[in-house]
């Protein structure tokens, strides 16, 4: 059966009946498209753990969740949306919590927990950060603007690489399954979207190698070698470890791909 909430007039009716408007401080999008749900839906599959849900809006994406079988605590900042939820996820098993979601706490989420949301686009970096950082994640699928999606999963020597790229690489295997165009969200955005989906391979984090990446790209206009010397690291050293690596003394942040950085990041810390 389709989503009732798969067009902007029902959108619009749902809204207006409760006296609400698509806020923009809260980045809301909502999907309007029953094939790109359907989609998103099949992309997160099998739902093989706990799904969370970041932002469920109007309950679009949840429905369809729910309906597919998936187990799912949806996280939603609005509260001024709790009525309308409790009205379209009505008789459905479905744990709503009202909260900001980067105040969640996501390292207590059950090993193997599923990520499937359509992301508010301000915090849709810092909290894929966090929840990789976790380690608890079996799989993220999200929406996000294209320019972010390509971000995540920009390859090195392109311009949308850099630290985002480097952070997603380091946890997961990243791809960017499809685009959607403004007209699949009630109000469009100014925007395309993109899904991605994570695959976490149980990489834990490391501040360091982050620290370093994190100095390699403060300065992209400089090269590597000045970058990280700018950024307190000793130059003779750094030198020395691109020499070691056989990577010119010119080399810029961009140039180098992941396992380039923790070569690096080992020579630097250890001198080997
Ligand atoms: C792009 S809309 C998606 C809505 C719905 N899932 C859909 O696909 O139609 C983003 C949702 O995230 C909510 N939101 C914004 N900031 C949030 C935050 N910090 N924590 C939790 N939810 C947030 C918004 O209120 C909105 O419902």
């Amino acid at each position: 059966m389709a989503n009732p909430l798969t067009s902007p007039k029902a959108v619009r009716e749902l809204l207006a009946r409760h006296g609400l408007f698509a806020d923009k401080r809260f980045g809301q999008n909502f999907l309007v498209s029953e094939a790109h749900l359907r989609r998103i839906v099949e992309a997160a599959r099998p739902f093989t753990g706990p799904v969370f849900e970041v932002g469920p809006g109007l309950g679009v994406l949840t429905r369809a969740l729910l309906e597919a079988g998936a187990e799912v605590t949806a996280i939603e900042k609005d509260l001024r949306l709790k009525p309308l939820l409790e009205e379209t996820l009505s008789g459905l098993p479905v744990r709503l919590v009202f909260q900001d979601a980067l105040l969640y706490p996501w390292e207590e989420v059950p090993q193997g927990s599923l990520l499937v949301a359509n992301l508010p686009y301000h915090i849709a970096t810092p909290l894929v950060t966090r929840l990789l950082k976790t380690g608890r994640f079996a799989r993220l699928v999200f929406l996000v603007q294209k320019e972010v999606a390509e971000r995540m999963t920009a390859r090195p020597k392109t311009p949308a690489y850099g630290l985002l790229s480097l952070r997603v690489a380091h946890h997961a295997v990243a791809e960017r399954l499809f685009d959607l165009p403004p007209g699949a969200f009630f109000p469009p955005p100014k925007v395309w979207s993109s899904l991605v989906r994570l695959t976490p391979t149980g990489a834990p984090d490391d501040p360091g190698l982050f620290a370093l990446v994190e100095a390699a790209f403060s300065k992209r206009r400089k090269t590597l070698l000045n970058a990280l010397a700018a950024a307190g690291y000793p130059r003779g050293k750094v030198e020395e470890a691109l020499k070691a690596l056989g990577l010119p003394l010119g080399v810029r942040a961009e140039e180098l791909g992941l396992e380039a950085f923790r070569r690096l990041r080992e020579r630097l810390y250890t001198g080997v």
